[in-house]
């Protein structure tokens, strides 16, 4: 059936400078126990020695064969797709987090809409301004929304289906369901309330394929045909590389075993900061990466910490934490981003490249990746599928919700070491002003540390480019490795990492009042108090894992003058 996908596989190269031997060495020590053959036979004792731990490890090792499970549906879900249209749809809202909308936030930037697709959203934040900005800019009538949660427990797609559900009954009645659509494992209890709303499909997925190994699975197919991606080709090409791993018997060379080695070993010997470098219309990639990674190997103290738009500079300003991977078109020059890798090659920094023929090729690198991500964690020795620490934040975050529910407000928990201009400073460092603050926070940065900006704002251009702008002064200024993202998006990603991996962060929190809230139907709280819950409740486990945190509260000013403060400070600070 897809015997014509098996043999081209993008091509990758990888510069391990002076780390070729050791990575060589674990490569033959993996080759002479038959790594590749039992990790297809699912041996879980490849990466942990806990029975309970193994047991857990090969109940999520559905993603293995998933995109051969996926290929005999393809018809299924483009008749879909085609009723969908047939029906008068005009847009698509994809609404989940973490695993189950980061492969169509991908397809999204990656592809152009095709002439027959539908226009695609994708909602994955509970900051008001978002929302709604989401509702406004869709036709809600002829909108379906996809409603997409793996356990079906998850807070925020549950709030946003009952937020977009009430708003499709008032214009629809009885028939608000036709509307949407679930994708979740079965048996959960999402089914029973998506099948009681009347919605117009429920897709069940499995159980033993995981969030951020769901990609090739209903959780990125059902939104990519709806948006008009050959999702045939995109499963062809995932097959070729799991045959290219050894899916079918032994390899000469296994690209994902070549891969998760190197990254393994590399992290071992401190370069555990692996740093995208894409053109732009790869940059989500990024996102989808940073969650299969971090979130699979952060965790007993150790990791890998993926970096999506770190800026890209010259080698000086990199320590030694570092290992580049550069994932771009074999067609285009990408001349400026190509030079600098090229210069950090030619510095001594270990290099990845992989290149890509067009973007159905991301069906092969989602495998690539999941496959050199477990066998990392085998490196490592720890169990890529367990999210051990992404709970801490979520059950802080609960307690909170509950003061809400029973006294109508956020607790106040603690005071601010300063407020100057407009801005209220939350941390343990003390300073006399604003600078002296933010020069003490980041006087406790080190060789081998990371700044880790989390965002509760509603995500814009000019926010996204103040943001550009902060990381780009501390990398330049202190020669740290720098993160960001926007919450909660990141707490069901790289938020495992924050917790769970190696005390090496530096947490930056911005939280603001949202100056248009929206309430949420049959809830006592809104959108914004649920936010600033999770930035609360998040900052509550950073502190128990003993993290350094700085809060900056921006209040009332603007998210976008709010952080040009911030940044007008931080410039002092830093100079
Ligand atoms: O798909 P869901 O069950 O709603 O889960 C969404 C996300 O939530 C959790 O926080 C996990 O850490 C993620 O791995 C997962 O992708």
């Amino acid at each position: 059936m897809a015997s014509e996908a098996t043999t081209s596989i993008p091509d990758m190269t990888m510069q391990l400078v002076s780390y070729q031997s050791a990575v060589d060495a674990k490569l033959q020590e993996f080759n002479a126990k038959n790594f590749t053959a039992g990790f297809w036979q699912k041996q879980a004792d490849l990466w942990v020695q806990d029975a309970t731990a193994q047991q857990s490890l090969r109940s999520f090792m559905g993603w293995l064969r998933v995109a051969e499970t996926m290929l005999p549906r393809v018809p299924e879900i483009e008749e879909f797709a085609r009723e969908v249209k047939a029906a008068g749809f005009q847009h698509v809202v994809v609404m989940g987090m973490g695993g189950s909308t980061m492969t169509p936030i991908v397809f999204k930037q990656a592809f152009e809409k095709a002439a027959d697709g539908l226009p695609l959203s994708v909602l994955d934040t509970t900051n008001p301004a978002t929302v709604r900005e989401v509702e406004a800019s869709v036709p809600l009538a002829e909108t379906l929304f996809v409603v997409a949660s793996k356990s079906g427990t998850t807070a925020e797609p549950l709030a946003f289906g009952d937020y977009f559900y009430a708003r499709l009954k008032e214009l629809k009645g009885d028939k608000a369901g036709e509307n949407f659509v679930a994708i979740t494992d079965p048996g959960s209890k999402f089914v029973t309330q998506a099948t009681a709303e009347g919605y117009r499909r429920i897709f069940l997925n499995f159980a033993e394929v995981g969030g951020r190994f769901s990609a090739l699975s209903y959780f990125g197919l059902v939104p990519a045909a709806l948006y008009g991606i050959d999702i045939k080709t995109l499963l062809e090409r995932a097959i070729g590389m799991m045959r290219a791993t050894g899916s079918e018997g032994e390899v000469a060379q296994n690209p994902g075993l070549e891969l998760g080695v190197a990254l393994g070993v590399l992290a071992q010997q401190g370069r555990d900061k692996l740093t995208l470098v894409v053109p732009a219309g790869l940059s989500d990639f990024g996102l989808w990466l940073e969650q299969l990674v971090a979130e699979s190997t952060g965790k007993e103290g150790k990791g890998i910490l993926p970096l999506a738009g770190d800026p890209l500079n010259s080698p000086q300003v990199y320590g030694q934490d570092r290992v580049f991977v550069y994932v771009g078109y074999e067609s285009q020059p990408d001349a400026d981003n190509r030079a600098k890798v090229a210069a950090l090659q030619a510095a001594g920094h270990p290099v990845v490249t992989i290149l890509l023929r067009d973007a159905l090729d991301l069906g092969q690198e989602f495998f690539r990746w999941e496959v050199a991500t477990a066998v990392a964690s085998a490196v490592l020795e720890i169990n890529p599928f367990d999210q051990p620490n992404v709970q801490a934040a979520k059950t802080a975050t609960d307690q909170l919700m509950k003061v809400v529910v029973e006294k109508g407000a956020l607790p106040q928990t603690s005071s601010p070491v300063l407020q100057e201009n407009g801005l209220d400073y939350y941390t343990s460092v003390s300073g006399a002003d604003a600078t002296e603050v933010l020069r003490n926070f980041f006087g406790q940065a080190k060789a081998g540390d990371f700044l880790c900006i989390q965002a509760y704002l509603q995500e814009t251009p000019a926010v996204n480019q103040e943001l550009d702008e902060l990381r780009a002064l501390v990398q330049q200024q202190k020669h740290i490795a720098t993160a960001s993202g926007y919450g909660p998006r990141f707490l069901h990603s790289t938020g495992q990492y924050h917790k769970g991996g190696p005390d090496t962060g530096l947490f930056l929190q911005l939280t603001t009042d949202h100056a248009q809230d929206l309430p949420l139907p049959g809830r006592p709280y809104t959108f914004g108090t649920f936010q600033n819950a999770q930035a609360a409740g998040d900052l509550q486990a950073l502190h128990d894992y003993n993290r350094r945190t700085l809060r900056v509260h921006l209040g009332t000013a603007g998210e976008e003058a709010g952080v040009a403060t911030l940044l007008e400070a931080l410039r002092k600070a830093l100079a």
